[in-house]
């Protein structure tokens, strides 16, 4: 039972819910009134997302041993092609886990004295409840985490202004869990940035991220341009917010909350000497001295030195980029977190009924999604392009893809990705690469090629051009077009020197990771420039070697990416064989990938030390039952750390890893099935069980449908390799 339930916490009617979806992969979910429900029925897969009773499942097979690998497959992908939204194509899904998100949407809306509509406020308010750490009724960074201080403090004034009174034994439990931590004053730096937006903490106690750092010369290899994507966006507003020290009015409901959050009084707390203080549970990266110097270097400078023309035109400066990233992504901004702040830097200087503010409120809509738990905001705007290409590329690989009762999805899913390339610039002076040719990891809109996403979406459109059961729309997309694609993501390839050959996420390196040792964050790692990423570098290889069995545009240069970026990932291999992951957890996601890269270049187990360690080493970690288990430990500890029981989509990706490295050990192999077929229902499901993937070391996130995509994939390669063809 849901603690909600188990408390008789407000819910709203789940058969009301309706999922609107566009061609370009938005996902907005509108809430009805029972006369508009009746002649608008809820979509079957919309149901599925709520947990409703409306969804028809496939079906039912035979369970566990009665069904070969590839009827579990073939089921398996039955079951997944009813969650694709026929119109545009995509799988939508809930993409939740990070717990610091809301506080942007709820703390934009409280700024601007907007109240939240009724139904996304209490079911807002119902997903919080339901995160609460069972034990101590805190909240952490993620929804697994243990409680932190910036976890507790930020949900607890969510909640707070989402209405829950102070005397809610929700409250009153995470109340004592905050002040067990200490209290607000240890949340840190983007906590204390909300709270002082929120008018409940002081800018004077928030290290400075002054504008003026985009005043700069470019070349010095601090200047923000050069930074992560996302660093460099949250800053940029938040620098802006910092330097103009906004924080909302004061209200009756603030000044109550300023009494709660603190084990000291407010009016007591000189919030000037706690700048560096953060609560010890938080800390996951502590700041360096330099970055301690720094710090006291700005503040002074900001405090006594600082001339109100330079704040103001670099005030201006900031708010021009932040307008280039709003036109960039059409309001959508990179992502929920500089969103949130771009919208409250845009209500300060277009005013609260300016059209461009409206546009902000209009945009939470494609964050915000509903699910059986609550709602809550999503790490991105959605995996949409993600999902899709791995859904095409899997079901190829399974053998299922041919079969007529999936055409229409492989055809809407690649209709939806032929959409989704970029087909216009950003607007100049954005420090944004080109991008026409490139795919993002979510929509079009959003408007950020990523490297892998680019490398993924290709080849799973190669693969729908070249066969012969999908002639009549392999014009969709020109093979000029693919050859754009190629242009991207050679672009892409680091050429410095540690990094040679591999790729990153966004961008290229742009800046020594050095910098790093100025992440100012606290709780995340490698945040402030791109890193050369194994996964990123594995995908990009993937795209390269498929795109050369099938056209000739650059093809030296694409042999020789290929090459160095082999070569690449060899250097990166530990010592015991595995690679750390970064965006998946984790040395199991990362051996999965890389092993499939090897593949493509005609490296296995048998003829290649690299392969044959990589496996050694997955082997290592199977389990008793078959499966395989790692917890999101590894990511935030840098050494493999077991989870309590086995899990679908680490053996998925163990499995696939030894299949496509040719593993001789078909034992091994076997029982790693037998354990993915065990847990999938008669009628094609698997269910959650675990955070899958995961970013800057420490925060885990949910990719919803990798419960689905890589067991098919892991079943059906399975299949090819052993089982006699129908
Ligand atoms: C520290 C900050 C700004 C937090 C906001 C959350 C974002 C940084 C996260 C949420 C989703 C996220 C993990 C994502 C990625 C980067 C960081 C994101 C955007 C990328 C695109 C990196 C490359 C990966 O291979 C993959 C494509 C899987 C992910 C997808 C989601």
């Amino acid at each position: 039972m849901l603690y909600s339930d188990e408390l008789g916490v407000p819910k709203t009617d789940r058969t009301l819910w309706r999922l609107r979806v566009d061609e370009l992969g938005s996902e907005k979910w509108e809430y009805l009134t029972e006369e508009a429900a009746k002649h608008d029925a809820q979509s079957s897969y919309a149901s599925y997302l709520l947990g409703s009773p409306g969804f028809q499942r496939p079906e039912a097979l035979g369970n566990g041993d009665e069904k070969s690998a590839f009827e579990a497959a073939l089921q398996g992908a039955r079951f997944f092609s009813l969650l694709q939204d026929p119109e545009s194509g995509i799988f939508p899904c809930q993409y939740k886990g990070p717990m610091f998100l809301t506080v942007g949407y709820v703390g934009t809306m409280y700024c601007a004295a907007i109240p939240i509509p009724e139904p996304v406020r209490i079911e807002l308010l119902r997903y919080l409840v339901n995160t609460a750490h069972p034990v101590d009724g805190g909240w952490g960074l993620h929804e697994t985490d243990k409680s932190t201080a910036f976890g507790t403090a930020i949900n607890y004034v969510v909640v707070r202004l989402l209405g829950l009174p102070a005397d809610h034994i929700v409250c009153k439990r995470a109340r004592k869990t905050l002040h067990t931590l200490g209290g607000a004053i240890g949340a840190p730096h983007w906590g204390k940035s909300w709270l002082s937006i929120l008018n409940l903490y002081k800018w004077e106690g928030v290290n400075p991220v002054p504008p003026e750092l985009w005043l700069l010369p470019y070349a010095l290899p601090i200047h923000p341009g050069k930074w992560w994507v996302h660093t460099r966006a949250v800053f940029l507003a938040l620098g802006y917010l910092a330097s103009v020290e906004y924080s909302c009015a004061v209200t009756p409901l603030l000044e109550e909350i300023r009494d709660e959050i603190y084990i000291q009084k407010f009016d007591s707390i000189d919030f000037s000497k706690h700048r560096n203080t953060v609560c010890n549970v938080d800390l996951y990266y502590p700041h360096t001295k330099f970055l301690d110097l720094a710090n006291n270097v700005l503040t002074f400078y900001g405090k006594h030195l600082r001339p109100g023309f330079v704040a103001k035109y670099s005030n201006r400066r900031a708010y021009d980029l932040i307008k280039k990233e709003i036109q960039n992504t059409d309001y959508l901004c990179i992502a929920p977190v500089n969103m949130a702040l771009c919208a409250v830097v845009t209500l300060i200087e277009e005013g609260r009924d300016s059209p461009e503010f409206g546009r902000f409120l209009e945009g939470f809509n494609e964050v915000l999604f509903m699910g059986p738990t609550g709602l809550t905001v999503m790490g991105t705007n959605g995996a949409q392009t993600w999902d899709c290409a791995f859904a095409i590329q899997y079901y190829f690989m399974a053998g299922l893809a041919e079969r007529p009762e999936f055409h229409s999805t492989i055809e809407n899913a690649y209709k939806f990705l032929c959409r989704t390339q970029f087909d216009t610039e950003c607007v100049p002076g954005s420090y944004r690469d080109k991008r026409i040719g490139g795919w993002p990891f979510s929509t079009k809109t959003q408007g950020y090629t990523v490297s892998d996403c680019t490398a993924e979406a290709l080849k799973a459109i190669i693969m729908v051009k070249n066969s012969p059961a999908f002639q009549s729309i392999r014009n969709e997309i020109s093979d000029e077009r693919l050859s754009k694609a190629i242009d991207v993501l050679l672009g892409l390839q680091n050429t410095g020197s540690f990094e040679y050959g591999s790729f990153a996420t966004y961008e290229k390196i742009r800046a020594t990771t050095a910098l790093e040792k100025l992440n100012p964050a606290e709780v995340f790692g490698n945040i402030m420039v791109e890193f050369p990423y194994v996964e990123c570098t594995d995908s990009s290889i993937l795209g390269l070697t498929y795109f050369t069995k099938f056209y000739t545009y650059r093809k030296k240069e694409i042999e020789k990416a290929i090459d160095i970026a082999i070569r690449y990932l060899k250097k990166a291999q530990w010592e015991d064989g595995s690679w750390y992951g970064c965006w998946g957890i984790c040395f199991t996601y990362a051996g999965m990938f890389a092993l499939e890269a090897f593949s493509t270049v005609g490296e296995f187990y048998s003829n290649s030390v690299h392969a044959k360690k990589a496996c050694d080493f997955l082997v290592s970690k199977q389990r008793a039952d078959g499966g395989w288990s790692e917890s999101m430990k590894s990511s935030e500890l840098h050494y493999y750390v077991e989870a309590e029981t086995s899990l679908v989509v680490q053996t998925a990706w163990a499995i696939i890893g030894l299949l496509l490295a040719e593993f001789p050990d078909k034992p091994v192999i076997d029982r790693g099935i037998q354990f993915l077929k065990g847990k999938q229902s008669a009628t094609g499901e698997w269910f959650y069980q675990a955070p899958e993937g995961v970013f800057n070391h420490s925060c885990a996130i949910e990719y919803a449908s990798y419960k689905f995509l890589f067991p098919i994939k892991a079943l059906g390669l399975y299949a090819k390799r052993y089982e006699v063809k129908e």
